[in-house]
């Protein structure tokens, strides 16, 4: 698909998703979905993948036709266990305590929709990062916590702020922790037949 032709919708309120899409020299215009964020799904990676959907398609039923519609979700996961954006600065702390000092995986799930005339065309993915974390002290987890960027992330922090001090190494796709896989977005665009 040669993105160029079309109109490309970003359906998120996430400024980094915003930053990644123009890094990479995509135009587009956000519409953010208006969707409550309700898993249904049985794993991460469907989670993802569902809740990435759920904002695409809630868009690209507001769009004229022959546009692009790019919905994202991410989560963190440690033991199984999905984390969100922290409801407070209590939960944000005990989020951070749980992944210092130890590997946790980040999914971020993606969805295409080209909405045209003859119906829409869709398609989707899901990308994990595995995150290693410096071990922290209690006071090293409240200062991180002090500088408020965690309240708007999954997992309630954020790689590309302050908490890099803490990131041992990643394996996997820097980016798709920040919000958007953008290199393989680019390839599942290029790939998508409308
Ligand atoms: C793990 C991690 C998440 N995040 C952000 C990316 C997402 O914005 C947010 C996860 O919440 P999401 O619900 O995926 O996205 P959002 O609510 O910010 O925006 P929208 O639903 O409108 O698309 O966490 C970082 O910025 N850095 C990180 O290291």
């Amino acid at each position: 698909m040669n993105i160029s032709n079309y109109k490309v919708i970003l359906a998120s309120n996430s400024p980094r998703r915003r930053d990644l899409l123009s890094q990479v020299g995509i135009e587009y215009e956000v519409i953010p979905s208006e969707c409550q964020e309700i898993i249904r799904a049985t794993t991460p990676e469907k989670a993802v993948i569902q809740l990435a959907l759920d904002k695409a398609a809630d868009v690209a039923a507001k769009v004229p036709y022959n546009s692009l519609v790019i919905g994202a979700d991410t989560v963190v996961v440690a033991d199984g266990m999905i984390l969100g954006k922290p409801a407070d600065k209590s939960t944000a702390a005990g989020m951070i305590d749980r992944l210092q000092g130890r590997q946790h995986s980040v999914y971020t799930g993606v969805a295409l929709i080209f909405h045209g005339a003859d119906g829409d065309i869709v398609k989707n993915f899901a990308c994990e990062t595995k995150v290693y974390v410096y071990d922290m002290t209690k006071e090293q987890i409240e200062a991180y916590i002090d500088t408020g960027e965690c309240m708007d992330k999954a997992g309630a922090y954020g790689i590309q702020g302050r908490f890099a001090a803490y990131v041992e190494k990643i394996d996997g796709d820097y980016n798709n922790v920040v919000g958007l896989p953008v290199s393989r977005l680019i390839h599942e665009i290029d790939n998508m037949e409308v």
